[in-house]
């Protein structure tokens, strides 16, 4: 990313917040008059309709679709992870990596299952972020960079994109992040991410709560709070979330790693996450309130807490039926069916 007049690469970041555009109301209004024609009482399929109004109202066309959908996850490491915060080693990012290209893991099936288009970008795996208990997470210059190359995910025609992550650590990551953008404690943001005991759960809070004292005095700017507490796939997440929006392609984005992510962008400003759907309620407890916090709602709610983008690319499926409903059902008038007395 090129640097902005004043040396700052975090101003071209704000610079892009304050000029991203807006929902195509026309494209809504066609959409909602169409419906209003088609073979079925009016408001009959609930949020479907809202979906098809979303997806092309950011679209920005009447007709909407969603012929290349794209999972992209993001893959970092994390200095924090030496505090004893998974229950597993950080070796597994890498080895998921890998995974996710020889086509075994549970998102290669959901990809086949929802024919979407699937690109993994790691981060450099073999340098973990700095442990935010001591540290910062990243530099300034390194943050602006990697939510630039988070951006790269929506080149190349895509017009629906699902935001995952994998990343040994993330759930401390995301919590810290969390209790930085919205307050609180570590304990109020910590859960089992991949199945940690309670001792292992208290470890992680205390791990937050460390980073927030030693960080605190420079957690105003949501900005610096991805730097100082999160991580590289959260900023690349944060990127994507942005780019997308700039070149009106709807996002999904995943569980409660990428909702952290996606929330920096939020309390820079709120409308930021408006192109947004959250595609599931994760089982890790504190997704509940990080939506909550955002007045967000998601769409599925089947008990998942895997992170890799699973929800997301789930939740593609039921965009992609409302796009299909809208266009391809008669109207009343075509199929001679009567309407309401
Ligand atoms: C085999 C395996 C596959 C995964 N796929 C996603 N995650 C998820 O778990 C990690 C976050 O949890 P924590 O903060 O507890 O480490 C992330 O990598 C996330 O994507 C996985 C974790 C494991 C072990
Ligand atoms: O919801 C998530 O993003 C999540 C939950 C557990 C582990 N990894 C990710």
């Amino acid at each position: 990313m090129s640097r902005s007049a004043t040396g700052l690469p975090f101003d071209d970041i704000r610079a892009l917040v304050a000029a991203m555009p807006g929902r195509d109301e026309a494209a809504v209004a066609a959409i909602r008059a169409r419906d209003a024609e088609l073979t079925k009482p009016a408001g009959s399929l609930g949020q479907m309709e809202t979906l098809v109004e979303w997806l092309g109202g950011w679209q920005g066309t009447p007709r909407p679709a969603v012929n290349r959908p794209l999972v992209a996850i993001f893959a970092g490491n994390h200095g924090v992870a030496v505090r004893g915060i998974s229950a597993f080693p950080t070796s597994v990012t890498q080895q998921m990596v890998e995974n996710f290209a020889a086509g075994g893991a549970a998102i290669n099936q959901i990809c086949i299952a929802n024919d979407l288009g699937l690109k993994v970008f790691d981060l450099a795996l073999d340098i973990p972020t700095g442990d935010i208990t001591i540290e910062a997470a990243m530099g300034e210059a390194a943050c602006a960079a990697t939510m630039a190359f988070g951006m790269e995910a929506t080149a190349g025609g895509v017009d629906l994109i699902a935001l995952g992550e994998m990343g040994i650590g993330n759930t401390t990551i995301a919590a810290a992040v969390a209790a930085g953008l919205f307050g609180g404690t570590g304990a109020d943001w910590v859960g089992p991410g991949t199945g940690l005991d309670a001792a292992g759960v208290a470890r992680k809070a205390d791990a937050v709560d460390a980073a927030l004292a030693i960080h605190a005095g420079h957690l105003a700017d949501p900005l610096e709070v991805l730097r100082r507490l999160g991580g590289r796939e959260l900023a690349a997440i944060a990127g994507a979330v942005l780019a997308a929006r700039m070149s009106r392609i709807p996002v999904i984005l995943d569980g409660y790693v990428a909702t952290a992510a996606a929330a920096v962008l939020y309390r820079l400003d709120p409308s930021s996450l408006d192109h947004c759907q959250f595609g599931h309620l994760s089982a890790e407890p504190a997704h509940r309130r990080l939506l909550d916090a955002m007045g967000k709602k998601p769409l599925l709610d089947l008990g998942m807490r895997l992170g890799e983008g699973t929800g997301a690319a789930l939740a593609t499926g039921l965009v992609r039926a409302a796009a299909l409903i809208h266009a391809g059902m008669a109207t009343f008038t075509q199929a001679g069916v009567s309407g309401k007395d």
